[in-house]
């Protein structure tokens, strides 16, 4: 197939385009480079320099399915600035949309999220449960998913929205190389790099086991599976949404504890406010996923998503933005 991957110079773009690419399909990327970078293009793909909104219809030509990931994606900006977040997601996305339609490419899997929940009443979430989300970010996803829903119904579109949960570690020489990084992970490693002084933890009152924000790690290796693995498998006309994460929690403080065990690195903490918008525990239910679409997971532990993203960041040296600052 010949697969257009917007927002593949970011982050799970880059790593779908890269798994697409060992699988022997041709890839095109369409990025903006608003948050991504061109180094996060595999250089096997196709690259376009462009925006959704006007750079669609080129995107598609000659195109047989569309991975999704292009987005504005941090949740306490999305509450700020929920504008951006209205119009660069909802807006942008029927563009593309329309695009597909006009091009008769009607095969997509879209970058969801666990965010489409906001605040669950109980875990593991599965996908049955209902969308409550407690952020701007979160109602847009949930906004293109119904899009993409009556899409597949009256247009005939094949459709897959993964509701990913918390998405860290590295693939194929690709992870996260963001200018300006805000998500856990990386941020820790990047103390641990000496890239930075300290990590702050928003809030240590939630009601969790330690009073810190619980959330569901995956690997961003067995999402790209899964990406593949729901874009061979898109049914005319209908419109499948799975949850995908480890279907483990692990709190901010448990995230610091792995990733000082892992770089040997003291990686100093501080507690800081809440983060608005954030929910207190998020944990996926990935049952569906694995029973329909056959993903089998593979990279389960958090300490092997840690390591990852560690060896990452140590080989991007000097390529690393962090290190920079
Ligand atoms: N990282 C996570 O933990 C996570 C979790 C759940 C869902 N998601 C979703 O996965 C997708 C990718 O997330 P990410 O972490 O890789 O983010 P990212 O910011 O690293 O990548 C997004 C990419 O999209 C590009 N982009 C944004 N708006 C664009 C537009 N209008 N036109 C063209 N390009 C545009 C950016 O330049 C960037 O390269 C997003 O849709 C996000 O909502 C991410
Ligand atoms: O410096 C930091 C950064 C984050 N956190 C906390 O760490 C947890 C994880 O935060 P991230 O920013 O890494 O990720 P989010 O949970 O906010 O959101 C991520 O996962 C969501 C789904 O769960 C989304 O879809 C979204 O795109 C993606 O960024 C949150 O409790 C957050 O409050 C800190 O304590 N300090």
């Amino acid at each position: 197939m010949r697969v257009l991957v917007t927002g593949g110079a970011g982050y799970v773009g880059s790593c779908c385009a890269a798994e697409l690419i060992s699988r022997g399909h041709e890839v095109v990327v369409l990025d903006d480079l608003s948050t991504g970078n061109r180094d996060g293009v595999p250089p096997e793909a196709t690259f376009i320099e462009g925006d959704l909104i006007s750079d669609s219809a080129r995107a598609l030509e000659g195109v047989d399915a569309v991975i999704h990931c292009a987005a504005r994606s941090l949740v306490g900006e999305s509450v700020e600035q929920p504008a951006e977040y209205w119009h660069g997601n909802v807006v942008s996305t029927l563009a593309l949309l329309d695009a597909m339609r006009e091009a008769d490419v009607k095969n997509i899997v879209f970058s969801s999220t666990a965010a489409t929940y906001g605040e669950p009443e109980q875990v593991p979430i599965t996908e049955d449960m209902p969308t409550r989300p407690t952020n701007t970010y979160g109602a847009t996803k949930l906004a293109i998913d119904m899009a993409i829903t009556s899409y597949c119904v009256a247009y005939g579109f094949a459709a897959t929205s993964l509701r990913y949960f918390n998405v860290a570690g590295a693939h194929l020489g690709f992870g996260e190389n963001r200018v300006v990084e805000t998500h856990l992970i990386p941020l820790v490693l990047q103390v641990a790099a000496g890239h930075r002084e300290k990590i702050f933890v928003f809030g240590d009152d939630w009601p969790t086991t330690d009073g810190t924000c619980a959330r569901d790690y995956i690997h961003v290796g067995d999402l790209a599976d899964a990406h593949v693995l729901a874009l061979e498998s898109n049914a005319a006309g209908e419109h499948r949404i799975f949850n995908l994460g480890s279907g483990e929690g692990f709190s901010v403080q448990q995230v610091i504890d792995v990733c000082r065990t892992v770089t040997g690195h003291e990686i100093p903490a501080q507690v800081s406010p809440r983060r608005a918008g954030d929910p207190a525990t998020l944990v996926a239910s990935s049952e569906q996923a694995k029973s329909v679409l056959g993903w089998q997971p593979s990279r389960t532990d958090l300490t092997t998503v840690v390591e990852d993203a560690w060896e990452f960041l140590r080989a991007l040296g000097d390529r690393a933005h962090s290190a920079h600052r």
